[in-house]
């Protein structure tokens, strides 16, 4: 049952920023009687629509959720009293809350009103179902993601900057869902002008993050593809007063504007938190992706490895200078993990806080 709330809840990948992805189901009898997930901000919870679907059955029924119900009113009220009114005699929590409005609050409140509660069922996977959540609860940033894909020989393009394509077909729709699953997706200005990429989920039926810009300089292409597609909104920051006349062309196009004191990884997620957004993906060159990991913007990677050899002394590598000499000093991920995906694979894993 907890497995089919995690189903649930991902069918609203992408969309409930900053809200968590919660999925909910009534069972009576042994038969789900009622179930429902979050389909972001401002909407009702699970719970809620788990109750709605079950109607009068939820009376003496278990409802089983993924993240503990809220106890606070926020955009809506509190699912705890939802439960208790419902009639409920047993919930199963996947995960206490990390938000300081409910962190076992809700569980307290349940409990109090003399419903059974049990608690940590499935917990490992509803924790990552919600790990940018939960980052960007106790870290007040955005969830960081360095995704990129490389040849055996560790190159992201060759000596000439040709990158089209590194990896095969597959990683890159599994490339395209990624992006679905973010909010935000950022890139520098060197990679608008050797990719000229889309930055798009390529997909009408699932959501686009928004694409986010980093240039100092706005040397970037009159023409360059991302001001040319309008699926997904696009952000460029850039310092104070630069090239005013070629803001105002982009502004022109659709395309948001905005001068940072300071245009660092760092001061765009902080921007981007903001805003609201959960997960941020870095698609860009190694140089920005060595400064992202440098100021703690990078909490996980996802490497696609291509079975191919480029060689090549000064052809691009994924993450440029880190300043590490030694292999002891060696950022090592942590729960690091692979995958076949066609014919190229995939290690993805998480840096240390
Ligand atoms: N248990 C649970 N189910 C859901 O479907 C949820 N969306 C949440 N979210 C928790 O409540 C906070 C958001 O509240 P509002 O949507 O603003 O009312 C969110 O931060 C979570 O703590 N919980
Ligand atoms: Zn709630």
């Amino acid at each position: 049952m907890m497995q089919r709330c995690l189903s649930l809840a991902r069918q609203a990948l992408g969309k409930t920023a900053p809200n968590p992805l919660v999925g909910s189901v009534v069972v009576k009898d042994g038969r789900i009687v009622g179930e429902g997930f979050h389909p972001g901000a401002g909407q009702p919870h699970a719970e809620v629509f788990a109750l709605r679907q079950a109607g009068e059955q939820a009376r003496g029924a278990t409802i089983y959720v993924s993240l503990e119900p809220c106890n606070h009113y926020g955009r809506t009220p509190p699912c705890s009293e939802a439960v208790v009114k419902a009639g409920v005699a047993r919930a199963i929590v996947g995960m206490v809350d990390p938000n300081p409005k409910v962190a076992g609050g809700g569980i307290a409140r349940l409990r109090e009103a003399g419903i059974e509660v049990i608690v940590g069922v499935e917990e490992e996977a509803c924790r990552q179902l919600n790990e940018a959540f939960i980052h960007r609860i106790l870290h007040h940033r955005p969830f960081g993601i360095l995704k990129y894909a490389m040849t055996l020989d560790g190159k992201i393009a060759t000596t000439t900057g040709h990158s089209a394509w590194v990896t095969g077909e597959d990683a890159r729709k599994a490339v395209h869902q990624l992006r679905s699953a973010c909010d935000a997706v950022i890139v520098g200005g060197n990679t608008v002008r050797s990719d000229n990429p889309q930055l798009t989920s390529h997909r009408t039926d699932i959501p686009n993050p928004l694409r986010v810009v980093m240039s100092r300089t706005l040397d970037l292409p009159e023409n360059a593809r991302l001001w040319q597609t309008e699926e997904a909104p696009t952000l460029v920051c850039t310092e104070a007063g630069v090239k005013p006349e070629f803001q105002q062309r982009l502004r022109d196009l659709g395309v948001e504007t905005i001068e940072l004191e300071s245009v660092t990884p760092a001061g765009v997620m902080e921007l981007l938190y903001d805003r609201g957004s959960l997960s941020v993906l870095w698609e860009c060159g190694g140089t920005l992706a060595a400064r992202a990991i440098a100021d703690r913007s990078v909490q996980k990677v996802i490497a696609f490895i291509a079975p191919k050899i480029v060689g090549g002394k000064i052809a691009p590598s994924p993450v440029s200078d880190l300043g590490l000499e030694t292999m002891p000093e060696a950022l090592n991920l942590e729960h690091a993990r692979w995958y076949a995906v066609g014919k190229d694979i995939a290690i993805e894993g998480y840096l240390s806080e």
